[in-house]
C-alpha cells in the first residue's frame, strides 16, 4: 500500500500566495488594493518592498503579520497558515508604540512580562537591550524625554527582545533626519546580520531599500497593484551605509530598479490629478 506523500512544510517565513484584498469603501462599493500577491521571504533574508503611495504596501505587510485577512489567497509563516496575529513576528510602525506614561525600560520589558516572564529577569534582559541599543543611560526616561533618534532605538529593543523569527517594519526611520536615518540604519544591518531573522522592510525611499536589502520588490500603481519587479541587491555584505550610495555597484541597481519604479510613480501621479481635475 502506498502513502500519501507528506506534505513538507514551508521553507519560508513570510508566504503569501495569490494574495487580493478587497476593502469596503465608504460609498458602498469596494476597492482591491492590491492582487494577486505571492511574497516569499525566506528565513535570514532582508527584503524591502518600494512602490508608489497607496499601492499596497502596509496592506501587505499587514497581511504578513495577521493584522488582515486576505480576500483571497492564502498567508504562510513557517508552514502554518496565519490566522489572527502572527506570533512569530515583531512590528515596527511609522509611528512609536511607545507608551507615553512607561519609562523606556518598562515599554522595554513589556514583551517579556506579558509573555509572562518574571520581573526580575525581564528587567535585567531589557537592560541589556538597551546596552545594545546605546540607550543604558536613558532606562529611567519617558519617551517624551528623547529624540527621534532614541525613539527609534528603544522601538528596535522593544521589537527585538521577544526573539521574534520574523521583522515587519513599516517605514520605521521615515521621520528621522538623514543622519540620524543612516545611523539607525546601520545599527539596523549590524544587529540582523548575526539574527538569522527575517526582515520585511517598507520604504519609499529607494536608496535605504537597496542599501539594505538582499531583494527589493517593486509594486506597480493602484488599484489592485501586483508585483511588477523582484531584484536581488548582490552588493557584498558588511555594507557601510554611510558610503555605500557612492559605490559604482549601488549606482547601476539604483539606475536600473528605478527605471522600473519611476513608471508606476507616474502612473499614480497622473491618476491623482485626473481625480483632482474630476473635483474642479
Ligand atoms: N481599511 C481600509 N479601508 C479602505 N481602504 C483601505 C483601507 N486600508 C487601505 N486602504 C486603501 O488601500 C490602498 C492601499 O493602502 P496601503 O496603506 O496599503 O498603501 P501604501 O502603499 O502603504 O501607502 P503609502 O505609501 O501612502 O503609505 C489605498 O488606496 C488605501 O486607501
Amino acid at each position: 500500500m502506498t502513502h500519501p506523500a507528506r506534505a513538507q512544510p514551508s521553507p519560508y517565513a513570510v508566504d503569501l500566495s495569490a494574495c487580493t484584498k478587497e476593502f469596503a469603501t465608504p460609498g458602498g462599493g469596494s476597492y482591491f488594493a492590491v492582487r494577486d500577491i505571492d511574497l516569499k521571504v525566506e528565513p535570514g533574508r532582508f527584503v524591502s518592498i518600494v512602490g508608489p503611495t497607496g499601492s499596497g504596501k502596509s496592506t501587505i505587510l499587514n497581511m504578513a503579520a495577521g493584522l488582515l485577512s486576505p480576500t483571497s489567497g492564502t498567508v504562510r509563516s513557517f508552514g502554518e497558515p496565519v490566522n489572527g496575529v502572527n506570533r512569530r513576528a515583531s512590528y515596527m510602525f511609522q509611528q512609536d508604540a511607545l507608551l507615553p506614561w512607561k519609562s523606556v525600560i518598562d515599554n522595554v520589558s513589556l514583551g517579556l512580562t506579558m509573555a509572562g516572564v518574571p520581573k526580575v529577569e525581564a528587567r535585567s534582559e531589557s537592560l541589556r537591550w538597551l546596552e545594545k541599543v546605546g540607550m543604558r543611560k536613558f532606562a529611567d526616561h519617558y519617551p517624551h524625554q528623547l529624540s527621534g533618534g532614541m525613539k527609534k532605538r528603544t522601538a528596535i529593543a522593544q521589537a527585538w527582545i521577544v526573539d521574534p523569527d520574523i521583522l515587519l517594519m513599516d517605514e520605521p526611520f521615515s521621520a528621522l533626519d538623514v543622519q540620524t536615518r543612516q545611523i539607525m540604519e546601520n545599527e539596523l544591518l549590524q544587529l540582523w546580520s548575526e539574527s538569522g531573522k527575517a526582515v520585511v522592510f517598507i520604504t519609499h525611499d529607494l536608496d535605504e531599500a537597496i542599501a539594505l536589502s538582499d531583494e527589493v520588490i517593486i509594486l506597480g500603481a493602484g488599484p489592485g497593484s501586483t508585483v511588477v519587479g523582484s531584484y536581488d541587491i548582490t552588493i557584498p555584505r558588511p555594507r557601510d551605509l554611510l558610503d555605500i550610495r557612492d559605490d559604482p555597484k549601488f549606482v547601476e541597481i539604483h539606475r536600473e530598479i528605478w527605471g522600473r519604479l519611476k513608471v508606476e510613480v507616474s502612473k499614480t501621479y497622473a491618476s491623482a490629478q485626473n481625480d483632482e481635475s474630476d473635483v474642479a
